[in-house]
């Protein structure tokens, strides 16, 4: 059964271009899925509209069973703790701890006033402190996040998507900004507690061969559509170049 189903998904920001065109695809609880293209495929606007940063302007996704552009209110706001998000600046708290900014991913389960207090119980911060050690930063977790590094950063950006209990991580270039051996930590880290925990992770990339190396399935986004769509196995050299070239509008059918 798929956590996630998109269907015929079209995007527009404004009336001349479509940035996405019949987007078709399912994901599996439980699978890491990577999204390649090149730059302005459409490929942030795509998690966008999964979790409701923007709205949709054609077809449908499906979220657990759940329309996801019909929500309202409180649906809407178990959406956004039910799908976690990493980003690639982080889109920390500098001035704030380690283990405060861990604690943020629990916003979602508190009243206002009990967010603006900083209320948690022991078993989120236990739960806080436990995925700062599988993330291998326990030690940096009263330092201020602007002491740390891009890469330790990134770590914390991950706790607090965790944190949130999600059944779905999506990840919008969480390693573009940083070195190939942070780059290395993040996706291991990123691989194995999602796969120890039983996430589902869709990832946006830049770079085909760390899709290759992580994912069990890829998504080729060009021009607003998936021009691939299969295991890592099939992503033959011919493929990559449909991905990343002008020509191509065929879809690849795997
Ligand atoms: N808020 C917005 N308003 C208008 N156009 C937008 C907006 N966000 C993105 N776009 C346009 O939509 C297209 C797809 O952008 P998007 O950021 O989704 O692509 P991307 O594949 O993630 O690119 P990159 O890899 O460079 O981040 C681009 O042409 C971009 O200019």
């Amino acid at each position: 059964m798929a956590l996630l189903q998109v269907i015929e998904l079209g995007k527009s920001y404004n009336t001349e271009t479509r940035v996405l065109k019949g987007v078709n695809f399912d994901v599996k609880a439980g699978e890491f899925v990577s999204i390649i293209g090149p730059s302005g495929a459409g490929k942030s606007t795509l998690l966008r509209c999964i979790n409701r940063m923007v709205s949709i302007s054609e077809g449908s996704i499906l979220f657990d069973n759940q329309e996801v552009s019909r929500l309202k209110k409180k649906d809407l706001r178990k959406l956004r703790t039910d799908i976690g998000m990493v980003f690639q600046h982080y889109n920390l708290v500098p001035r704030l701890t380690v283990i405060e900014n861990v604690l943020h991913g629990r916003f979602g389960y508190k009243s206002t006033l009990q967010g603006v207090l900083g209320r948690f119980n022991e078993d989120e911060k236990a739960r806080a402190f436990y995925l700062l050690h599988k993330l291998g930063i326990e030690e940096h977790a009263y330092k201020r996040c602007d002491q740390l590094s891009g890469g330790q950063q990134q770590r914390v950006g991950i706790a607090r998507a965790l944190i949130q209990d999600p059944k779905l991580v999506l990840c919008d270039e969480p390693i573009a900004s940083l070195d190939p051996n942070s780059s290395k930590i993040i996706m291991d880290h990123l691989k194995s507690i999602t796969s120890e925990l039983g996430i589902t992770c869709l990832v946006n990339l830049h770079q085909v061969e760390v899709a290759q190396q992580y994912s069990d399935r890829i998504i080729g986004l060009n021009e607003g559509e998936v021009v691939f769509d299969g295991p890592i196995h099939q992503l033959t050299d011919d493929k990559i170049n449909r991905i990343y070239g002008t020509q191509t509008r065929e879809l690849i059918t795997v």
